[in-house]
């Protein structure tokens, strides 16, 4: 199938890539020519395992991208993926998408065959159909239903899994209102379905741009509702990984996603929480329960602080801060709960050394005044103490050595030789 691509971005360079890989014939559009560059050199525009391979076999043959909107009239079916930003007051900001819309229906406006836009972005219900279809309609000139269809097919891959979460994916949604439109994913899809024998979940337009809020507000939920208990776990001296590895044990709640500390940051599920939260109050619906998953989750960074703090008096001391990426196997800092110990830390007079094994340089333009080390041994160098903030796999087994106090407060549970340190708490056990 001939398919184009609007952002590529994490998700649209990850979906181009598995997309060719799986036979079809794709197009990236997207406006940064940086990004364009360095698909049709063959290179990955972004850290993510598996990919660069993929780019690289494809590159030139049945992946190439382009600045140039037109290239979708070549192609059957285009995949939005802009970026859904959080506004100031935490709702939706669909600007991106909206401007991403207008380009798309000028360039269909000369077009004569059928085509399929799909959302693939995160964006509420009604977003699809109310918001994304009237622009395309507008300005392609085409009213949809009579030429032009708009479908929402929610993407559910992780930060530094991407490529094997979009080929082997748990779901497949497809969020249709037509059945030719469903027939169209379901043959792009064809190659993921058919391997595992999968059957895509098929609903309206509006279930699926809520499922993927619904998916993501319960998986932040849980490691919110996971921290509180470890919290809880801690205040009674009590290991809250023990606790919770028996409480996984049972089929209906799973092991998966249990695991306590320093709580959920990156891209989506901050953003998504907000904007659900944000959405549901417009409809006249208080959300109380994911206010205090988000209330649990902003107050970890501080609680983290304040265990150090009972060991090590802040003002003036070193103290090393080991990861910055918002969670190991990627450089991805946005939303890092590592940049919120940070501003907790310098706030409290200490002086902080950073080390993380990839994220440094994304955190540098917005943290000038801390001190960067190239290992976690020269982070830890003369330090006063140190907090783990990302569970990078480098930090088991860390050396203390060189530190001034040998006092660890870890939000991650790094595997780690207690008894070579004069203090080791940990977040919540
Ligand atoms: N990152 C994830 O793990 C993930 C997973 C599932 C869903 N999502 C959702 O997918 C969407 C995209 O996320 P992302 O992380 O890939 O975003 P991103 O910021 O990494 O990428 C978006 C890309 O769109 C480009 N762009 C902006 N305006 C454009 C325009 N008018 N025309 C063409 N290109 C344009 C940008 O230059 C950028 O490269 C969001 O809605 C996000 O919530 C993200
Ligand atoms: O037991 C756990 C699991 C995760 N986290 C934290 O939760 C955050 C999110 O982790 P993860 O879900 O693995 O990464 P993302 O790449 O943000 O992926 C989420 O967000 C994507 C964008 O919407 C979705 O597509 C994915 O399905 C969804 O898992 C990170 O800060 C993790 O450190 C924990 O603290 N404890």
């Amino acid at each position: 199938m001939h398919v184009s691509i609007v952002g590529s971005g994490y998700v649209g360079t990850t979906v181009a890539a598995c997309l060719a890989d799986l036979g079809h014939d794709v197009v990236n559009v997207e406006i940064d020519e940086d990004i364009v560059a360095s698909i049709n050199a063959g290179e990955a525009p972004i850290h993510e395992s598996g990919l660069e391979e993929r780019i690289a076999a494809h590159a030139g043959t049945r992946l190439r991208a382009t600045t140039d909107y037109d290239a979708v009239r070549e192609t059957d079916v285009t995949f939005l993926c802009l970026p859904t930003p959080q506004s100031d007051d935490g709702s939706l900001d669909l600007a991106i998408m909206e401007a991403g819309a207008e380009s798309l229906g000028r360039a269909l406006a000369s077009k004569d065959d059928d085509h399929l836009v799909v959302v693939k972005s995160t964006v509420l219900p009604g977003t699809t159909e109310d918001v994304v279809a009237p622009i395309l309609e507008a300005e392609s000139g085409t009213p949809i239903g009579e030429g032009i269809e708009v479908a929402m097919n929610p993407e559910f891959l992780r930060m530094g899994t991407a490529v094997q979460d979009f080929l082997e994916p748990d779901k497949v949604v497809f969020g249709t209102a037509s059945d030719d439109a469903a027939a169209t994913l379901r043959e792009l899809y064809a190659p993921i379905l058919e391997r595992d024998g999968t059957d895509p979940v098929e609903t309206d337009v509006r279930e699926a741009e809520l499922i993927k809020y619904a998916n993501n507000a319960f998986l932040a939920s849980k490691v919110s509702l996971v921290n509180e208990l470890g919290n809880v776990a801690k205040a009674y001296g009590a290991d809250a990984y023990e606790v919770l590895e028996a409480v996984g044990l049972d089929d209906r709640i799973s092991e998966r996603f249990m695991r306590s500390g320093l709580g959920w940051g990156g891209s989506c599920f901050p953003k998504d929480v907000n904007a659900l939260r944000a959405g549901a109050r417009e409809q006249g619906y208080e959300p109380e329960l994911l206010d205090a998953a988000v209330a649990v989750n902003d107050g970890q960074p501080r609680r983290l602080v304040d265990l150090l703090a009972d060991h090590v008096p802040l003002e003036g001391a070193r103290i090393a801060v080991l990861g910055l990426s918002f969670k190991p196997g990627t450089d991805d800092v946005r939303k890092s709960r590592a940049l919120d110990v940070i501003d907790v830390l310098t706030a409290r007079g200490a002086d902080v050394v950073a080390y993380d094994p990839v994220a440094i340089e994304n955190v540098r333009p917005d943290y000038p005044d801390i001190e960067y080390a190239d290992s976690s041994e020269g982070a830890l160098t003369d330090a006063d103490g140190a907090v783990v903030a990302t569970g990078w796999p480098e930090f088991d087994g860390l050396s203390v050595d060189g530190m001034a106090r040998t006092v660890v407060v870890d939000g991650r549970r790094i595997d780690v030789d207690e008894d070579a340190l004069e203090v080791y708490e940990g977040l919540t056990w």
